[in-house]
């Protein structure tokens, strides 16, 4: 029976000694905010940088992209399309920005998928849902939003 003590901290938190009690406390290494309790999950990190893959179709909120400027493709092709994106990048036969570049649906396809650093409220519930989840360097499985479907690689 491993002592809490001993056991790793959930990842993003990191274990301080206060100077002027001696006191342990834990530091959320993203936002900077401390706490006497030991966290149980990881820490939030307030903001993301992700990079995606947009596949959009027929029924996505603007069927329009820098590289189609009417898209017909029904959601079952655009899904399949997309796994064989994943797929190209799980097997490194392709880059994530390499297929970014070329096929995403999303203008951030100019920035290899990019989109930067976002907190909650700013990308659509299903994005940002599964954004958060993510730890970095981790490649989502397809999710869809009213844009279409993507896949989502968290960068920091
Ligand atoms: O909403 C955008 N682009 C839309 C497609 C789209 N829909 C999204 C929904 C969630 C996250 C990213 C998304 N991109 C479009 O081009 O029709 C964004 C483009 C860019 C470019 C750079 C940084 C952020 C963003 S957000």
């Amino acid at each position: 029976m491993s002592n809490q003590e001993d056991a790793p901290l959930p990842e993003g938190w990191e274990m301080r000694t206060s100077r002027s009690t001696g006191m342990t406390y834990f530091l959320n290494i993203y936002t900077k905010k401390s706490q006497w309790e030991r966290p149980e999950a990881p820490a939030d990190p307030g903001e993301v940088r992700c990079s995606h893959i947009l596949v959009k179709h027929a029924e996505s909120r603007r069927p329009s992209s820098w590289r189609e400027e009417t898209i017909t493709r029904t959601k079952e092709e655009a899904m399949d399309l997309l796994k064989s994106y994943r797929k190209q990048i799980v097997t490194n036969e392709s880059t994530f920005v390499d297929i970014a570049t070329k096929y995403s649906d999303c203008s951030s396809a100019k920035r290899g998928g990019d989109l930067g650093m976002f907190g909650r409220g700013q990308m659509q519930q299903p994005f940002e849902e599964e954004a958060f989840k993510l730890k970095v360097g981790q490649l989502s499985k397809p999710i869809e939003t009213e844009s279409g479907y993507h896949i989502i690689l968290r960068t920091m």
